[in-house]
């Protein structure tokens, strides 16, 4: 990837001339967060803090509440105040300030199959506002940086399912955001695609320093990017901490406990400790895992 040029962040390019942003090392903080759709209730309480720098990485099975969490974060759903900060900013009052401070990746697609993928990163320049004088280079810059630059000019509809998320990577880096916000990224990916998008979330966040709060439930992909993880389940978060931490922890309360669970020292994986505190694995929830994984290809939503 080529991220000489890509500015650090959007705080350096554009600033929101507000204090708030710097006057906190957490990027997000949610404080008891509720969200119901009628009778569902999709988030309940949730407590999370998502410190400045970090990939952090929000897993849980389907319906776990992912999705409903990081759209009252983008502020996309709307929360009570005092809830949701972004660097600071109250999501409920100062809904434009923490949205100028985003960059959002959503589950569904956001490319447009019938444009081609320097038409899609400038729209997305224009919508977010790049100052005019500066659009073109930043649209270079992202596509760059997602290594897109030879394909720029190819139609969308051309691109493969891995071609088209990093496509919408560049859409969301091109407002240089401090925080990337991503749902479920890799879904429906090869594993060589898979590797090559989060190669290059990570090395985008190398240059710029940007945060970036992620949602997947590839427990091994968690593992191996994100710097810490908070395991969902039912609406809040269940334990948090690095992969090796919440191992660790899991493999001290067997060697405390009593019966056949004291007799095993083996190395817990990120799904053990999953069925630890949710009581069951991450596939069972819901039935229709499987199948709405295989639904969501990224290749098939663009054709
Ligand atoms: N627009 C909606 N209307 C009604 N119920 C909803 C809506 N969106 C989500 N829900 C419900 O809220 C709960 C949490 O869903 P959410 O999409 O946040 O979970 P998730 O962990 O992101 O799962 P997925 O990976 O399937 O998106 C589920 O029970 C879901 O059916």
């Amino acid at each position: 990837m080529t991220d000489r040029d890509l500015p650090t962040t959007a705080a350096d390019t554009t600033g929101t001339g507000d204090e708030a942003d710097n006057a906190t090392d957490e990027a997000v903080s949610c404080r008891g967060l509720d969200y119901s759709f009628g009778d569902t209730r999709a988030v309940d309480g949730l407590d999370l803090s998502v410190r400045t720098g970090e990939i952090f990485g929000l897993l849980g099975p389907n319906g776990a509440g992912k999705t409903t969490a990081i759209r009252c974060i983008t502020t996309l759903l709307p929360v009570p105040a005092d809830m949701v900060k972004v660097f600071g900013h109250d999501a409920a009052k100062e809904k434009m300030a923490v949205r100028r401070l985003l960059g959002y990746v959503p589950q569904q697609l956001s490319a447009d199959a019938a444009m081609t993928g320097r038409e899609n990163v400038t729209l997305f320049a224009r919508v977010f506002d790049v100052p005019r004088r500066e659009r073109a280079a930043r649209v270079e810059q992202a596509l760059d940086a997602v290594e897109l630059g030879a394909a720029a000019d190819r139609m969308a509809a051309t691109y493969s399912g891995g071609m088209i998320r990093r496509l919408e990577l560049a859409q969301a880096l091109v407002s240089a955001p401090r925080l990337l916000m991503l749902d479920e990224p890799t879904i429906g990916l090869d594993p060589i695609a898979r590797s090559s998008v989060w190669e290059h979330i990570n090395a985008v966040r190398e240059a710029t320093g940007m945060t970036v709060l992620v949602t997947t439930h590839y427990m091994e992909e968690a593992e191996q990017y994100c710097d810490r993880v908070g395991l969902m389940h039912q609406g809040r978060i269940h334990a948090l901490g690095t992969s090796d931490e919440l191992r660790e922890e899991l493999r001290e309360r067997r060697r405390t406990a009593s019966g056949p669970a004291a007799r095993d020292d083996s190395v817990p994986t990120l799904e053990d400790v999953f069925r630890e505190v949710a009581g069951q694995g991450l596939d069972e929830e819901g039935g229709d895992f499987r199948d709405v994984r295989s639904t969501r290809r990224t290749a098939s939503r663009v054709g």
